[in-house]
């Protein structure tokens, strides 16, 4: 998991960019329930008033207001307002002191409110409230301008008032404050701006809810192109470093992981990494700040239901708990399942000839059936788990909600909370209940890529057995080159319990060629192998000029080799391309030469565009003979100084394989020549041959000597050439 940490950590001003997107994002969030509220409470129920003092208000309802102030509170509201103009309305100072003005219109409102009320219901003739209406309030205010003539008028009224007021119960005295707003409404009423008023504040709050959602929206599409870019980047470079790595392994690394199992890693597993990337950089930071945020916005607004809260994250970190317990098993064991998959198909697809020729058809699918149930099996298992969250996230999230209508139900009844506030609050919870669900998604996924991510790690980290020499030795430059010397060398694959060569030692020397003889199995590729260290001996030494090969840096040794592989491979791209794969230094002349050798040209010409003829991946369209002489040409149009030719004369007809030896003993006069060969003709005239008989060398010398004195090679002599052939060698000695 750290290791994605690491990953992401690479590219920490994205992610702080990222953080502070999302801090920006969480914000607007978690300020539109908020807006929500304000709409229902104010801008609906409330006609859009927001305070009980009225920005304008006409002469004859501020003196009945002010009647029912005390004298201090009615000099304050005479000082806010303008003068009254020719309609006698008067208007609110922009720098009045609010609060203050608050305080003292708050009670005075509710009173004329409740007044005006009572006028309505009596007119009406009804005992209950009457929603009074503009004529009411003005009738009410005459009354009390009335009243107010007579001496002591205002003490009389603010004595009733206390009285009255001493009797409201607490509840009531809290909602004083929206009581007061009525008369507010009233008095725009009677004005004729009501409507105005409220549209004018649904407009407002409305068009900020608007730009914060917009604000959202682009922070949103900022966030994902960030991610995006993280995660891809983040997945190209792990792609590089794994590619780096594999390409310096030796087989013992790559038999190792396996190829199947090295492209899953390449591909799926860093697609794991990358998706992670983004779920992290787009969540992670996201949840705790909703979460946090929406919960500070909960605790401020003191409704008394912030236990249901708690409740449902409980819930919710249960169910996950469960869940995961279930289905992280099965989590980690996809991935082996989906190597196993590749490995499968790979096998199958590569080999479908044979397949075919055996029709082993049906057993293939089956074996690839099985491997393809194995992963849907699981990979249904794990799905159907993930997919039964769903109903249960469902049922806590409507649960809540059920929990905090109910209860929030009850609190308005009491007039502790508005429509707008309960509304507001079951966004809030939702929120974080979301915030939950984010972070405990990410908790599914993180182990799964961490799994992802070891599997990455553990291919970075494996070093290549085999690597340069911290001090590397230059091969002699005066003396003869090409001298390749084994020196009792053994060797044992890595995990076998046997040695796959024992004790060997010979020397091949320039302008000679030295072939390697001996039965399948024998050991002869793998004697080969030890000179360009696809892998390393188990004991002795490998020497070329007296340089031990561990001792030289690998370039240096490869440059003077020209290897031919038992299988040609060629690369996609044309002729010229596959035969200059030895270096930018090998010119068109040296190609073509190289061609003329390996017995090439005749089917080179043949096609319509010559040496420009493409080649497929693998060296698809072109047969096993073409191939081999092309990867011959290769080696030999690089000019090495030693030449390994492994079985490559094999898919040579008789004709070719001679013709081709003896160009190539023409041209390379001077250079060390090491042929491994089944066919006794093909090393029939080498300097020196080696037999090997279950990787020990049994016999080492010319063809006649051989013949007077190594039965094993007689056995394979007596077995390839005819009486008279052996008895025309014998003449010939
Ligand atoms: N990668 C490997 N891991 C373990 N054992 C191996 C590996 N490659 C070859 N061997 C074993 O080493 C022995 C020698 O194999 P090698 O390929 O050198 O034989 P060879 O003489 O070249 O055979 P052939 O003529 O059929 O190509 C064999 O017994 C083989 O099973």
């Amino acid at each position: 998991m750290t290791k994605i940490f690491k990953q992401l950590g690479r590219h920490w001003a994205a992610c702080l960019a990222v953080v502070a997107l999302l801090i920006v994002q969480a914000y607007c969030d978690l300020s539109l329930p908020d807006y929500t509220s304000k709409i229902v409470d104010t801008g609906i129920q409330q006609g859009g008033i927001e305070s009980p003092v009225p920005d304008t208000v006409r002469s004859t309802t501020l003196q009945a207001l002010e009647l029912l102030m005390s004298e201090n509170d009615a000099a304050l509201a005479d000082e806010a307002y303008t003068d009254p103009d020719a309609d006698g309305m008067r208007t609110l100072n922009p720098d009045a002191d609010t609060a203050a003005l608050e305080n003292a219109f708050t009670t005075p409102d509710v009173v004329l409110y409740m007044a005006a009320a009572k006028n309505a219901a009596t007119a009406a003739g009804a005992t209950d409230t009457v929603v009074p209406t503009a004529y009411d309030l003005d009738a009410v205010a005459t009354q009390l301008a009335a009243a107010s003539q007579a001496p002591g008028a205002r003490e009389m009224l603010q004595s009733q008032l206390t009285d009255g007021l001493a009797q409201l119960d607490e509840t009531v005295a809290d909602s004083l404050s929206s009581q007061a707003m009525l008369l507010v409404a009233l008095e725009y009423d009677a004005q004729g701006i009501a409507h105005d008023v409220q549209m004018s504040y649904l407009l407002r709050t409305g068009g900020q809810m608007l730009a914060l959602t917009l604000l959202m929206v682009a922070v949103a599409v900022a966030v994902g192109f960030i991610a995006s870019r993280v995660s891809a980047a983040i997945g190209r470079d792990l792609r590089r470093d794994v590619f780096r790595t594999v390409v310096g392994y030796s087989n013992a690394e790559i038999e190792k992981f396996s190829t199947a199992s090295l492209i899953t890693r390449t591909t799926n597993d860093i697609q794991q990494v990358q998706f992670v990337c983004v779920i992290l950089l787009r969540m992670v930071a996201y949840a705790p700040i909703l979460g946090i945020g929406g919960i500070m916005h909960v605790a401020s607004g003191n409704t008394g239901l912030e236990w249901i809260i708690f409740v449902a994250v409980a819930a919710l970190l249960a169910l996950i708990a469960v869940l995961m317990n279930v289905a992280m098993p099965k989590f980690k064991q996809m991935q082996v399942l989906v190597d196993r998959l590749n490995l499968v198909s790979r096998e199958i697809l590569t080999g479908i000839m044979p397949i075919r020729a055996f029709s082993r058809e049906e057993f293939e699918e089956k074996r690839f059936d099985r491997a393809n149930t194995d992963l849907m099996k699981t990979q249904l298992f794990t799905n159907r788990t993930m997919v039964a969250m769903m109903p249960f996230m469902t049922l806590i999230m409507n649960g809540t909600s059920l929990l905090i209508v109910w209860f929030g139900g009850k609190a308005m009844d009491l007039g502790n909370m508005q429509v707008g506030e309960m509304i507001a609050f079951i966004t809030y919870t939702m929120q974080i209940v979301m915030s939950f669900l984010m972070l405990s998604m990410v908790a599914v996924m993180l182990p799964r890529a961490g799994v992802a991510a070891d599997r990455i790690d553990e291919v970075i980290k494996t070093p290549s057995t085999i690597h340069d020499p911290d001090a590397p030795k230059a091969l002699p430059a005066d003396g003869t080159h090409g001298v390749v010397a084994f020196h009792d060398v053994s060797f044992r694959y890595p995990g076998s319990d046997e040695d796959a060569l024992e004790h060997i030692s010979f020397t091949a020397r320039p302008g000679e060629t030295t072939a390697i003889i001996g039965s399948t199995g024998c050991g002869k590729s793998t004697l080969l192998n030890l000179i360009p260290r696809f892998y390393d001996v188990t004991e002795g030494s490998v020497t070329i000029d007296g340089v031990d090969v561990r001792d030289m840096t690998q370039a240096q040794l490869h440059d003077e080799l020209g290897y031919v592989p038992q299988k040609g491979v060629l690369f996609s791209g044309t002729i010229t391309s596959n035969l200059k794969f030895g270096g930018d230094h090998i010119t068109d002349a040296d190609a073509e030469q190289a061609a003329e050798i390996a017995q090439a040209t005749e089917f080179i010409s043949a096609k319509p565009e010559g040496f420009d003829s493409p080649i497929a991946q693998g060296g698809s369209n072109v047969s096993g003979g073409q191939k081999q002489r092309l990867s011959i040409a290769r080696a030999i149009a690089k000019h090495p100084q030693i030449y390994l030719f492994d079985d490559s004369f094999s898919a040579l007809d008789y004709k070719t394989d001679v013709a081709l030896r003896r160009a190539l003993k023409a041209k390379t006069d001077n250079a060390t020549v090491i042929i491994v060969a089944q066919r006794i003709s093909t090393v029939l005239h080498a300097n020196q041959i080696l037999v090997l008989d279950e990787g020990r060398l049994v016999g080492k010398g010319t063809h006649a000597q051989l013949m007077e004195s190594c039965p094993a090679y007689q056995e394979i002599a007596r077995s390839q050439l005819s009486q008279k052939e052996l008895n025309l060698q014998k003449e010939g000695e």
